[in-house]
């Protein structure tokens, strides 16, 4: 008898889950057939191809068609394709998109799930409002001095690993490690200087294992169910630890330093309509060390890469970079914002290496918009929408010639020119990168004095073409990017 309960049970269940396989065949939608369980998601799960891989694939393939339905796992989840549709989701029709689809829990994770990027709703406004005043231009003028200091130091240790294999990913983490030190926390990093300087060693310890943010990627209910965290709980007493102590050597010796650390724990002062605890100012604090550093130091490494890659157009950046320093004796902010070959060359490999493949969405609110045939598409409430960044910024129609590093693309009137919506590096609309102005200073900085002291080219040791971590839902290159360095005497 229960053989048969059981055999009748996997019947209904396997019906079933056909029958949710038909979800996007029934509305006229196309997309590729999707496999028992595993929906299109099949490569990811043996690690083949990282899930912003195959929506990548599935863009380029459909490419007659506005939106493409597919499944994830057995959750049936829509690519948006077209650029107008796109600017639909994260602008116009925000209120119907404006969460992502990422489930983090407070008791599993306090950390991260008090980032903005996890937070949905009323709270995700009022934090969002509240963290701004931490990334205006006035405060990142008031960080560059340090910056500048950074990079010098970022010079010299370069010099010290010159007949060494350098493998660029790492030491642009260990910049930009120093710099979130510095901006974030007030505290000097060293970890260029100390090979197990006390930052570095809590970088190591900061993240899970990738696997639990590709689980939240391929499947955000089962990652929930799991209790899957993203920062490893052993990390949160070290960061209420330094937080504390800093705080109270501040107050103790009357210091008062506009970093972000200032912002974050005026907030607990003077918040009224939202409760803003301790837990909170380290987790903000720790939000911009994990978001400052990885994705930063991600772009940076690939700049280098580019570079080394097309000496063309490392010949031509350091022309402005040389110019700049030699007009002004040093490189100060303004001048760095102005430099248009420097902005190209940071915006191209953000082009072709973003380093977040896909952004994940999810529609809170029915949605209706009419196709440009005519016909009108209805988007349930709970349905996952996918921006397929990578896929966008390697489509010919939007960038001829895709594959070639181009910096004149985003120079001047091409850079008028380029499709609206179809470059979204740090996504678009109110949930843009609230750190992007942080972000690309600090990698511009970091570039300047890297090129105007060293030539650089590609080792032999990097694995061409470059292939991405399936298990990264960051672009992150198999086997590291290996560059020689040769000092350029000044
Ligand atoms: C160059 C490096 C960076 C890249 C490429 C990048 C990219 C992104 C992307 C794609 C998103 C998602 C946008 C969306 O949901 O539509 C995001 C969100 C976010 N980023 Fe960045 N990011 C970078 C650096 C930073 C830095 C340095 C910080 C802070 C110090 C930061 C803080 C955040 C925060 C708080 C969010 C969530 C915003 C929200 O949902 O309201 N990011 N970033």
């Amino acid at each position: 008898m229960l053989v048969i309960l059981i055999i009748l049970a996997i019947g209904v269940a396997f019906y079933f889950l056909k029958l949710n396989y038909q979800y996007w065949k029934k509305r006229g939608i196309p997309g590729p057939k999707p496999n028992f369980l595993v929906g299109n998601m099949g490569r990811s799960f043996i690690l083949k191809a990282s899930p912003g891989e195959i929506f990548a694939e599935a863009y380029h393939k459909y490419n007659e068609s506005e939106i493409v339905g597919m499944y994830r796992a057995t959750t049936p989840v829509l690519v948006v394709r077209d650029p107008d549709l796109v600017k639909e989701v994260t602008i116009k029709s925000f209120d119907h998109f404006s969460e992502n689809d990422y489930e983090v829990d407070k008791r599993h994770d306090p950390i991260f799930a008090r980032n903005p990027f996890v937070l949905k709703g009323e709270e995700w406004r009022t934090v969002r409002a509240q963290l701004t005043p931490g990334f205006t231009s006035g405060k990142m003028k008031w960080l560059y001095p340090y910056l500048e200091k950074i990079s010098e130091n970022l010079v010299k240790f370069i010099e010290t690993q010159i007949n060494t294999n350098c493998e660029v990913k790492e030491i642009c983490r260990r910049f930009t490690l120093n710099n979130v030190a510095t901006c974030a926390f007030g505290l000097e990093g060293k970890c260029l200087e100390e090979e197990n300087s006390e930052f570095r060693q809590l970088a190591k310890d900061f993240f899970t294992p990738p696997s639990s943010f590709f689980l939240m990627t391929v499947s955000p209910t089962l990652s929930k169910a799991l209790a899957a965290g993203f920062i490893k709980k052993t990390i949160v007493s070290k960061f209420v630890d330094m937080v504390t102590q800093t705080l109270k050597y501040r107050e103790e010796n009357n210091i008062v330093r506009n970093d972000y650390l200032h912002v974050v724990s005026q907030l607990k002062k003077n918040s009224n309509n939202y409760k803003f605890t301790d837990i909170d100012v380290t987790a903000h604090a720790a939000g911009f060390f994990g978001e400052g550093y990885e994705t930063s130091s991600i772009l940076m490494s690939f700049v280098l890469f580019e570079i080394a890659q097309n000496p063309h157009v490392q010949n031509k950046l350091r022309e402005e970079i040389n110019k700049a320093f030699e007009e002004n004796g040093t490189l100060p902010y303004e001048v760095l914002q102005s430099l248009p070959y420097l902005d190209g060359v940071v915006n191209e490999t953000l082009r072709i290496h973003p380093p977040m493949f896909s952004l994940q969405k999810i529609c809170t609110k029915n949605f209706t918009y009419t196709s440009k045939n005519g016909n009108q598409v209805t988007i349930e409430a709970g349905t996952p929408i996918i921006l397929p960044v990578y896929g966008l910024h390697h489509d010919p129609k939007y960038y001829p010639d895709p594959e070639t590093f181009k910096p004149e693309r985003f120079m001047g009137e091409n850079r008028e020119k380029l499709t609206k919506y179809t470059f979204l590096p740090f996504g678009e609309g109110p949930r843009i990168c609230l750190g992007k102005r942080f972000g690309v200073l600090q990698i511009k900085v970091g570039l300047a004095y890297i090129i105007r002291n060293f030539e650089l080219s590609v080792n032999g040791r990097t694995i061409l073409p470059i292939r991405y971590d399936p298990i990264n839902i960051m672009t992150a290159p198999v086997g590291g990017l290996w560059i020689d360095f040769r000092k350029i005497e000044i």
